[in-house]
């Protein structure tokens, strides 16, 4: 069985706990010299899309802050997936921005802020286990991974990751030789998150997260999120008020053609 403890791939898994990614130590640094906070700031965002005449996104705005869950609810089609791929990257806005703004203990903005780069971000679309290709968890999780001539101390570093996805996750007692499509369902949507987390996102994407789940799987996709809520800024896109209500600390209503309206969840 291929788990994390045995596991005999390219990368190296180090046991090493002083070892942690440049970005995490540079945050550490950063917090000793002033704690402040950032926050996500989507400003005044419209989107077209090319060759459209019609806006889907008008004058969005969203302010959230990090290691915070954020919902976004509201009607089919009113443009909530539309935003969640522009905050991902992978359209551009037409107008606005999105940024990531620090601030020191007072509130008040610690320098210029940084545009949102894509590679801060995971997203994991709804149904995620359809986009599933490989023949293992391991090979799903560390795809497109250099497989030889990584050295030493960039095979340590991807071992590491690898390790931190999957535990974060709680898939370290399952075997990473076993086919992604014999897993459960709850189990899937985890694999789906550890996909993402191995890429060090900080902020986290997720579209109808529970969506096709059983209660079961439901409650453990719930529950696997309050965790990772800890580490990371999380925005979800869900019709699941109910069952999120406990995780959300700020929750929007998009309203038809893109405009978010800050509420209380109705539940
Ligand atoms: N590239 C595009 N060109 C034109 N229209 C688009 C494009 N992409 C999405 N749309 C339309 O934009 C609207 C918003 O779509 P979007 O998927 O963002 O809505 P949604 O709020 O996420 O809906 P649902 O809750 O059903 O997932 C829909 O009417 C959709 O058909």
């Amino acid at each position: 069985m291929l788990t994390l403890a045995s596991i005999a791939f390219t990368p190296t898994i180090s046991s090493s706990p002083v070892k942690m990614t440049r970005r995490f130590s540079w945050r550490c640094r950063a917090e000793r010299v002033s704690a402040g906070y950032s926050q996500l700031e989507v400003r005044k965002v419209s989107y077209r899309p090319p060759g459209t005449e019609q806006n889907l996104l008008n004058q969005t705005s969203l302010f959230l802050r990090e290691k915070s869950f954020g919902l976004i609810f509201g009607r089919s089609g009113s443009g909530k997936t539309t935003l969640l791929q522009l905050l991902a990257g992978l359209s551009e806005p037409t107008s606005g921005s999105i940024c990531i703004q620090k601030y020191d203990d007072n509130g008040k903005p610690m320098g210029p802020s940084e545009v949102l780069a894509s590679q801060r971000v995971g997203i994991v679309f709804q149904f995620p286990e359809r986009y599933f290709l490989s023949d293992t968890i391991l090979e799903e999780v560390t795809f497109g991974w250099p497989r030889q001539k990584a050295d030493i101390s960039l095979r340590e570093q991807l071992g590491l990751k690898l390790q931190n996805a999957i535990n974060s996750v709680g898939l370290s007692a399952i075997s990473l030789d076993k086919d992604p499509q014999s897993l459960s369902g709850g189990f899937k949507r985890r694999l789906a998150l550890a996909i993402q987390l191995v890429q060090t996102p900080d902020l986290l994407l997720l579209d109808e997260p529970l969506a096709g789940l059983d209660w079961k799987a439901r409650a453990d996709v719930v529950n696997l999120l309050k965790d990772l809520k800890k580490d990371h800024t999380i925005l979800v896109v869900s019709h699941d008020l109910r069952e999120l209500y406990p995780l959300v600390d700020r929750s929007w209503r998009m309203e038809m053609g893109g405009v978010l309206k800050e509420e209380s969840l109705p539940v």
